[in-house]
């Protein structure tokens, strides 16, 4: 039985469609006891995502951006948010988008990227899978100095940071996003092991 032949669709209620699309669904389960029960949940679709660890294998660094993020400042955040390169899918491939993140927010440009695994963000409320990606970069790499979009609010600083400093700063709460952790682990136990 897949999990398909367990769900069974009752309800569907649009409460908003503005910039993303917020549902009401309701559902019937059938519980591993083979009872089905009804149950009630919103759903937040702003589509799929990329981001990408930017390292510097000899160097021993990485690149990383701080921007302002209104729903962690609302969350108690007195700071800006630091986080690896990211962005909404839009349509895009997800090689494709990466690449112009990239460039658009760090000012790099990055040839080969190497998918290394993808993840639910925050799979109870929110549809979103993200897509996590490396790429070493080099001095020849920078185009520009990065920053977003302007038309789009981006106000975005960018970091080079050695792998050590980062990782202390996660163990210090100075970093904490969940993605930029996830890369920075990765990069931890694979990328930069000595
Ligand atoms: N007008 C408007 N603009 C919005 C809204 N929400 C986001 N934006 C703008 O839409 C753009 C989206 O930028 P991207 O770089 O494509 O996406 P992202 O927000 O960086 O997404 C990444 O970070 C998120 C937070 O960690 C992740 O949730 C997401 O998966 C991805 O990694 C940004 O300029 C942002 O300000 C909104 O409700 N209204
Ligand atoms: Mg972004």
């Amino acid at each position: 039985m897949s999990i398909r032949d367990r769900v069974r669709l009752r309800e569907e209620k649009l409460l908003s469609d503005d910039h993303y699309v917020l549902k009401k669904v309701t559902f019937d389960f059938r519980r591993s006891s083979g009872e089905w029960q009804t149950q009630t949940r919103e759903t937040y679709d702003r589509g799929n995502a990329v981001t990408l660890l930017l390292y510097h294998p000899a160097q021993r660094t990485v690149i990383l951006t701080r921007q302002f993020r209104y729903p962690a400042f609302v969350n108690g955040l007195d700071d800006l948010l630091i986080e690896t390169p990211a962005g909404l899918l839009e349509g895009a491939a997800p090689e494709e988008r990466v690449r112009a993140e990239a460039e658009e927010e760090v000012g790099y440009r990055v040839h080969e990227v190497h998918k290394v695994f993808e993840a639910y963000s925050s799979p109870g409320s929110v549809t979103e899978l993200v897509h996590f990606f490396i790429a070493t970069y080099d001095r020849d790499a920078k185009q520009h100095e990065g920053g977003g979009l302007h038309a789009e609010g981006e106000d975005i600083e960018v970091l080079e940071v050695d792998i050590d400093d980062a990782l202390a700063m996660i163990d210090r709460g100075e970093i904490k996003d969940a993605k930029t952790i996830m890369l920075l682990q990765y990069a931890a136990l694979k990328l930069f092991r000595n």
